[in-house]
């Protein structure tokens, strides 16, 4: 498979030795902002890049027929229009917050003991997500995916970013030197807590993942999610 790499910084790089690992090549790297590269060697392109940049980068590979997986967050006020372009042009599209397989199952964990949370109203729920120094955007991705399937499950509103009101999630984000990724759902009463915690010990699951991604859609068209290709039910 002929890969394009939008976005060569950190996760392009162990994205690259993981799909070089498994015998695909890289046919192009774009690690800064420039509008017009081509595309069109590509099978499928993976969007690693800046918020600001993901959007474009989705639309040009859309607008080419090159399927795309994207995991760049911190850009969702555009999703909309990016499954509307896919829509438009056929396409072939995944944006997940988080491509770890890890992350995933416990995604399905949330969904579970908020179900169960859901009438207890002794309990005070709260999120705490941590992550590197460098991260541009908070909460993460994660966190806000977290939030949105506790969300379908109980009478809270919406989520927060530090002080919250009594009908939303509060969501602490914390920056710590060299932190792949922390997620922590916390459901606190007087007399004890419930705590589920995710760590992502290095960024080769959330690589990996993405790689599968990429050789899952390969002639599909739509717009995908990983519990799609994970085959999660
Ligand atoms: N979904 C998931 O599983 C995961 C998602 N992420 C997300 O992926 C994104 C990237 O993370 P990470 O690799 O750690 O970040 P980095 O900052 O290490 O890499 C981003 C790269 O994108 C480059 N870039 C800048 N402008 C463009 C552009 N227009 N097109 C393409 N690339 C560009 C940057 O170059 P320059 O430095 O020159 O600006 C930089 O090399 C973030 O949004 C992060 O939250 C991260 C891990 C897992
Ligand atoms: O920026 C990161 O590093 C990460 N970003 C993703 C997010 O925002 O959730 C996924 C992972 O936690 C690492």
């Amino acid at each position: 498979m002929k890969i394009a790499l939008l976005g060569y910084g950190k996760m392009g790089k162990a994205i690259e030795k993981i799909a070089l690992d498994r015998g695909h090549e890289i046919v192009l790297k774009i690690d800064k902002d420039s509008s017009d590269y081509n595309i069109s060697d590509a099978d499928v392109a993976i969007d690693f890049s800046l918020p600001s940049a993901a959007f474009s980068n989705i639309s040009t590979c859309l607008e080419n027929k090159v399927p795309v997986i994207s995991g760049t967050t911190g850009w969702l006020e555009n999703y909309d229009k990016a499954v509307d372009l896919c829509n438009e042009h056929k396409g072939a599209f995944i944006y997940a917050s988080n491509f770890s397989l890890g992350v995933n199952i416990f995604f399905q964990l949330n969904e579970y003991l908020a179900k169960m949370m859901s009438n207890l109203s002794q309990y005070d729920i709260s999120m705490e997500e941590i992550h590197h120094t460098q991260k541009l955007d908070a909460p993460s991705g994660t966190a806000i995916s977290l939030a949105e399937g506790i969300l379908k499950h109980t009478d809270k509103t919406a989520w927060k970013l530090d002080e919250a009101g009594t009908n939303e999630i509060p969501i602490v984000a914390k920056r710590i030197e060299n932190v792949p990724g922390t997620h922590t759902i916390n459901y606190n009463s007087e007399v004890d807590s419930i705590e589920i915690t995710h760590t992502a010990h290095s960024r080769q699951g959330f690589a990996l993942g993405a790689v599968i991604a990429a050789e899952w859609i390969i002639g599909k068209t739509g717009v995908f999610n990983m519990k799609d290709v994970l085959n999660l039910s």
